[in-house]
């Protein structure tokens, strides 16, 4: 049995924010310093995924949840190949974690990822400033790094921005891949790796769907070269202003009318593509319990989130674009932010959050099923022109 008592953890840390906040607490994780902005997480479990998720590169995390690391780490439950977050921040780490699968602390894995942390400190406090003040930037600093309080805040300010900060290329694959069908195979997607989460083509294989995933590089040529029933748009960190070549992308696709679906800068990027601003919200949306009505149906679900940009369109009435009607599918019952789209006059939609959700929640599954009788009616439609 281990437990995460290393001596790390005695090390004391500080954490300082951009307008000049300052939190004492001790290290956890990787020691020395690392900075990010700050954005709070409001899941109760799942921090694996939340850790392994690339759409929080350069973002430091503070969980709400005030006892984090009580299942350890697993081999299962990673996002992708590494932990993005740029740091990460707990108010009191399990010290012997306890669960079938896991072989390891996560304050080892923290440090084995020389991902630097703080814990000891009132996330609550912490959040509250947040919410109030908005995300910002951050330092965290223990070890050698720690020096006088002055010092440190000029560090923090000279750390970049979020906004304008164009992210996708430092976390997608550069190399094409394929995840195959399980079971019978019944479409072919072309997926654009923006910051992909593991668990998105797996919903979609799940579903039959084979997925050749492509660089955010990829242009319409490369995406049509894989003869798709329909392309995806995935989530990735930074701000979708920046995000200029897939926006010229997707409306190759659009243009052709290929099913389509995004998921969270997936979303952001319909929006661009179809007219639409983005902005960023004062401190986004974070977490596992966010109440999200689909307009469609009326119906309300309890979903996974992480944005901190959002779709700047009208929500009550249908707006002309340049690929027809759109209108805004979904909405957050927390605060009436876009949370999807969809055309009326094509195959395609989007939505904010995630519908993939590991650790869940699972309700929004479905729409993995509207992607794929969008692909179905396609197909039909195709087979009797
Ligand atoms: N998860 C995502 O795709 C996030 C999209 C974008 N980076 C945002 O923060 O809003």
């Amino acid at each position: 049995m281990t437990t995460s008592t290393r001596g790390a953890v005695k090390t004391p840390a500080v954490l300082v924010l951009e307008d000049g906040r300052i939190f004492r607490g001790r290290a956890y994780g990787a020691v020395g310093a690392t900075f990010g902005e700050a954005v709070f997480s409001t899941g109760m479990t799942g921090y694996q995924e939340t850790l392994t998720d690339p759409s929080y590169h350069r973002q430091v995390v503070v969980m709400t949840a005030p006892h984090v690391g009580n299942t350890g780490v697993n081999d299962e439950d990673m996002e992708s190949r590494k932990i993005w977050v740029s740091g990460y921040v707990v108010r009191d780490p399990a010290r012997v974690p306890s669960n079938w699968r896991s072989t390891r602390t996560l304050d080892q894995e923290l440090a084995a990822q020389d991902v630097v942390g703080i814990c000891g400190i009132d996330t609550r406090a912490l959040t509250r400033h947040l919410r109030e003040r908005g995300a910002m930037r951050v330092g965290i600093f223990s070890g050698d790094a720690v020096q006088d309080d002055a010092t440190l805040l000029a560090r923090v300010k000279e750390a970049p921005e979020m906004t304008g900060a164009d992210l996708s290329a430092e976390v997608a694959t550069t190399e094409a891949y394929v995840v195959p069908a399980i079971g019978e195979k019944k479409y072919t997607v072309a997926a654009i790796d923006l910051g992909i989460k593991g668990m998105t083509p797996h919903r979609m294989a799940e579903r039959g769907i084979e997925v050749h995933v492509l660089p955010a590089t990829a242009t319409v040529e490369d995406v049509y070269a894989v003869d798709p029933d329909g392309v995806f748009f995935s989530n990735g960190p930074g701000d979708p202003a920046t995000a200029d070549h897939p926006v010229s992308v997707m409306r190759g696709v659009l243009e052709r009318g290929t099913p389509l679906f995004g998921i969270c800068f997936g979303n952001q990027i319909l929006g661009r593509a179809l007219g639409f601003g983005t902005f960023k919200l004062k401190y986004g949306h974070r977490g596992i319990n966010q109440p999200v009505q689909d307009r469609t149906t009326g119906k309300v679900e309890v979903t996974a989130h992480n944005h901190g940009f959002a779709v700047d369109a009208p929500l009550d009435e249908v707006s002309e674009t340049p690929y027809g009607r759109a209108e805004v599918s979904h909405v957050c019952l927390n605060d009436n932010v876009v949370e999807g789209l969809q055309l009326l006059d094509r195959p395609a939609f989007s939505v904010q959050y995630h519908p993939e959700a590991a650790a869940g929640p699972h309700d929004a599954a479905y729409l993995f099923d509207r992607f794929t009788s969008l692909m179905s009616t396609a197909s039909m439609e195709g087979q009797r022109a």
